[in-house]
């Protein structure tokens, strides 16, 4: 625990050992030293509370709370929390420091650490405008899908959805009742007008026939007198007992729309509502964008598809949840193919891949086996983005292929490859699968967040009562914190403090369900 007037506490932490530190968001590119240099000087934006674990707040990122066994939900605020540096031992507020001393990242020293690749917003607009382009391409040389209305979910509109015929087709009854004529009382006719008949006889002047919503209304109604505003007497006549105004409860044939009205544009996603509205409109199938072809590229002799990790090899965690997270971005996974270590099967991969998008992961950094750089190069792929400023992610990578194919390698750590998927990926196949991207938003931070010194961080929050809370067990190579949550954070340079609005990227099946969309 950390001792009162001694915030940083006893360091090294983790019996002695500074592993993971380096792999601290915000840290692991300064170096050690440089790290506990800025945290002894109170320059980063950290909590040392009295009696707070140094681990919970030096490394809160990587680090499990300090006692008993929490799930990434406990007390969310304190992961990656510090955003606040106060003074321990008092009962003073804490005082918010925003890494006064580190450079804007236009700056980017080289002097003392690395720091490469494009913000990531700018990152996002390149993915962007690739995607585009490549759209531009796909439209020359493909026809859309015209696809029945039930295979049309989750696609994007390829035309402007036109009514097929008026809505609605002709004049019908709002309300259950009687179909009237002129001034009452009316003679009640015997025969009921239902819904789905095709032609009720027309009314006479002081006539009304029992009608259902719905029905067409027999020519001449003037009204639609409803079931509990009229009293039918022995004699068979009906008395109003509200007044009943001209053409009231009669919905007028094309009130909603005239045939050939243009009722959603091009582009627009099929959701449930609107494959309704286009079978009301007459439609049987319908013009959507063709989806992105993406092939999946599961890089490291490490892995395993089965069982427990053992002797050194680890599971495969990005096999099983890319395909299902790229297909609600609105892909269509061709293959998931697992190539090893391998450089000649990666290129060959590459070489004869003709998905619109490759995604591969691992190999991106700079290690013995990361293929990734040398075989784009060896392929003659042009770079559109080599590396981003964000945490965790940084080595992400964007590719054109050629003919409009682009490649995106995500970092094999996990969090990290979600964090490219969140920043390359999505943007690149939303405009590639003609999906609009969804308006910003932001919501207040539950805690304050430590930002990185020049990167962008993407910390996954979950979303209570309209404030985001960090979670814990966030580490690059950690999904148990993104299991757990509800949208990722962005944390611009420099952190934020609480209360502070944070940008928040969504994930689709928190609103949706994982049934709705994984279509
Ligand atoms: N000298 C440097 N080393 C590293 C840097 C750096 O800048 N300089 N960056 C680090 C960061 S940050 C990341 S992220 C990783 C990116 O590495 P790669 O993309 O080359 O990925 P690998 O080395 O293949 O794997 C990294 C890590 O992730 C595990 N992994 C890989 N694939 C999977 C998978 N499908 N499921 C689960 N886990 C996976 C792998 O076993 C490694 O532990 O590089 C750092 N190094
Ligand atoms: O830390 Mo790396 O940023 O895991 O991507």
């Amino acid at each position: 625990m950390t001792e009162p007037g001694n915030p940083v506490g006893r360091l090294p932490v983790d019996g002695g050992s500074t592993e993971g530190l380096d792999d601290l968001d915000g840290f692991d590119d300064l170096g050690i030293q440089e790290a506990l240099t800025l945290v002894n000087e109170g320059r980063t934006a950290g909590v040392f509370a009295p009696g707070r674990p140094r681990a919970e707040t030096l490394a809160a990122s990587e680090t499990p709370a300090a006692s008993g066994t929490p799930s990434a939900l406990d007390t969310p605020g304190t992961a990656g929390t510090p955003g606040t540096a106060g003074t321990p031992g008092t009962a003073q507020a804490p005082q918010v420091l925003h890494t006064p001393q580190t450079p804007p990242a236009s700056e980017g020293s080289r002097a003392g650490h690395r720091h490469t690749g494009l913000p990531w917003r700018q990152a996002r607009a390149v993915a962007d405008r690739a995607g585009r382009a490549a759209r531009a391409a796909r439209h020359r040389s493909r026809t859309p899908a015209q696809v029945p209305l039930d295979a049309a979910l989750g696609r994007v509109l390829a035309a402007p959805l036109t009514a097929l015929t008026d809505l609605p087709p002709f004049d019908t009854s709002a309300m259950d009742g009687w179909a009237v004529a002129g001034p009452g009382p009316w003679q009640v006719r015997e025969d009921q007008v239902l819904a789905g008949d095709s032609e009720p006889a027309p009314l006479a002047d002081g006539e009304a026939a029992p009608i259902a919503t719905g029905a067409r209304v027999p020519r001449d109604t003037t009204a639609v007198l409803r079931t509990e505003h009229g009293r039918p007497d022995q004699a068979g006549r009906l008395h109003a007992q509200r007044e009943t105004g001209y053409g009231q409860d009669i919905r007028l044939r094309g009130q909603e729309c005239r045939s050939g009205d243009q009722l959603l544009p091009a582009g627009t996603p099929v959701t449930p509502p609107v494959l309704g509205l286009a079978a009301a409109a007459g439609y049987d199938t319908l013009a959507v964008a063709s989806r992105p072809c993406v092939e999946i590229l599961v890089l490291g002799d490490e892995l395993l598809t089965a069982g427990r990790p053992r002797d050194g090899l680890i599971r495969d965690a990005l096999g099983p949840m890319l395909p299902p997270w790229l297909r609600v971005l609105g892909a269509e996974v061709t293959a998931v193919r697992r190539l090893g270590d391998d450089a000649e099967a990666l290129r060959r991969a590459v070489v004869d891949s003709e998905a619109d998008l490759i995604v591969t992961t691992g190999g991106t950094a700079a290690g013995p086996v990361d293929h990734v750089h040398p075989i784009l190069h060896a392929t003659g792929a042009d770079l559109l983005v080599d590396g981003v400023q964000v945490r965790p992610g940084h080595p992400m990578l964007l590719a054109r292929l050629g003919d409009g194919r682009h490649l995106v390698g995500l970092p094999g750590n996990p969090l990290a490859a979600v964090s490219g998927l969140l920043t390359l990926a999505q943007p690149l196949l939303r405009a590639l699968g003609e999906h609009p991207a969804p308006e910003p938003y932001a919501l207040p931070l539950a805690e304050g967040v430590q930002g990185h010194p020049h990167d962008t961080r993407l910390v996954p929050v979950v979303l209570r009562a309209d404030r985001a809370h960090p979670l814990h067990y966030t580490g690059p190579a950690m999904l148990r914190g993104m299991a757990a949550a509800d949208a990722l954070a962005v944390i611009p340079p420099g952190g934020l403090r609480p209360g502070d609005e944070s940008e928040l990227l969504d994930l689709p099946w928190t609103l949706a369900g994982t049934g709705v969309c994984f279509t």
